[in-house]
């Protein structure tokens, strides 16, 4: 993958201020402001019901907040036909007209995408041996995810949303998808947001983390910087206690007088930690979003 230096240089694409939406009692977002970076792939990770398809509904303009403000391309992208054009949302519950075919949304996108690349569209439809000729509704699963994945691909779209991509997905295709992501980025870098569940395997991919957690923002950060600044420490407790005391701490365990706690450091504090006898280790990006998102249930 090209490195984020040699990438035609972007502003934030999109802007999410204070926002907040609410279904009835279900606040299924809250509160929550981050920018978009132009030109990288974003990882939106947390739990089942925690706001992320709500959230990428607003960005896409499906979805109006009913508090705070989304802002893409400098507008409201709210069923505003100039802004999202310029967006594709890949959704894993996408509907479809009752007779519409593969062919057909393949059509479909090739009006309503400006960027769309026709020859590329055709040639996913291959690689992921999806027949054009059959109706949307006889689709299996994966093979549904899959047409998500083409439209989402091929729409080159400036800010290009995936939701949960891989559902009925097997391991090869998954893996398709991954490689083509990452080949096709490097030729036609432009913002993406991919929403899933798998973070093992997708955390090579992805170069920017979001963790929602209970429709609040619980990370924003570089995935580099959370490579190398999430640890866990153990040894005693009075001890971790000290040596954590101003970290922002993200979980923690007790046990007879002993503690474990999981923090974001900075990148000298495992050398220090360990001089003080603590133990230290490195925490996955998987781990760090359990850990992060551990706290409560479901809404
Ligand atoms: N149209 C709706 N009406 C009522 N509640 C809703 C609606 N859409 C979402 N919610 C609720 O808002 C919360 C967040 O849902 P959302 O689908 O955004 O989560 P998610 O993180 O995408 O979950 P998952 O990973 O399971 O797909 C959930 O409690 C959900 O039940």
């Amino acid at each position: 993958m090209s490195t984020r230096e040699e990438r035609p240089v972007v502003t934030d694409v999109a802007t999410v201020s204070g926002a907040g939406k609410r279904f009835n009692d279900v606040a299924a977002v809250e509160e929550v402001t981050f920018s978009l970076r132009g030109n990288v792939i974003h990882g939106l990770l947390g739990r089942n019901g925690a706001g992320k398809s709500t959230l990428m509904r607003m960005l896409a303009g499906h979805a109006r907040p009913t508090s705070g403000t989304v802002t893409v391309h400098g507008g409201n992208p709210f069923e505003n036909d100039g802004i999202t054009r310029r967006i594709c949302f890949a959704a894993e519950n996408q509907v479809y007209p009752d007779p519409f075919r593969v062919r057909d949304v393949l059509t479909a996108a090739r009006l309503l995408y400006p960027n769309w690349d026709e020859a590329y569209a055709q040639e996913l439809v291959d690689v992921f041996d999806l027949p054009r000729k059959r109706r949307m509704n006889g689709l299996s699963r994966g093979m549904r995810s899959a047409v998500g994945i083409v439209t989402g691909l091929a729409s080159r779209a400036e800010l290009t949303m995936f939701d949960e991509p891989y559902l009925g997905l097997d391991a090869t295709s998954r893996q398709l998808f991954y490689d083509r992501l990452i080949a096709d980025f490097a030729e036609n870098p432009r913002t993406i947001v991919l929403s899933t569940h798998l973070i093992d395997e997708v955390s090579a991919l992805i170069e920017h983390v979001l963790v929602i957690d209970r429709g609040r923002l619980v990370i924003d950060e570089e995935a580099e910087m959370l490579r190398g600044r999430a640890i866990t420490v153990s040894g005693p407790a009075e001890r971790v206690d000290k040596f954590t005391y101003a970290m922002t701490r993200l979980h923690e365990e007790r046990l007879l007088g002993r503690s474990r706690v999981t923090v974001l450091g900075d990148a000298d504090d495992p050398q220090h930690a360990r001089s003080l006898g603590l133990e230290v280790n490195p925490v996955s990006l998987q781990d760090l979003v359990v850990k992060s998102t551990m706290s409560g249930g479901a809404r």
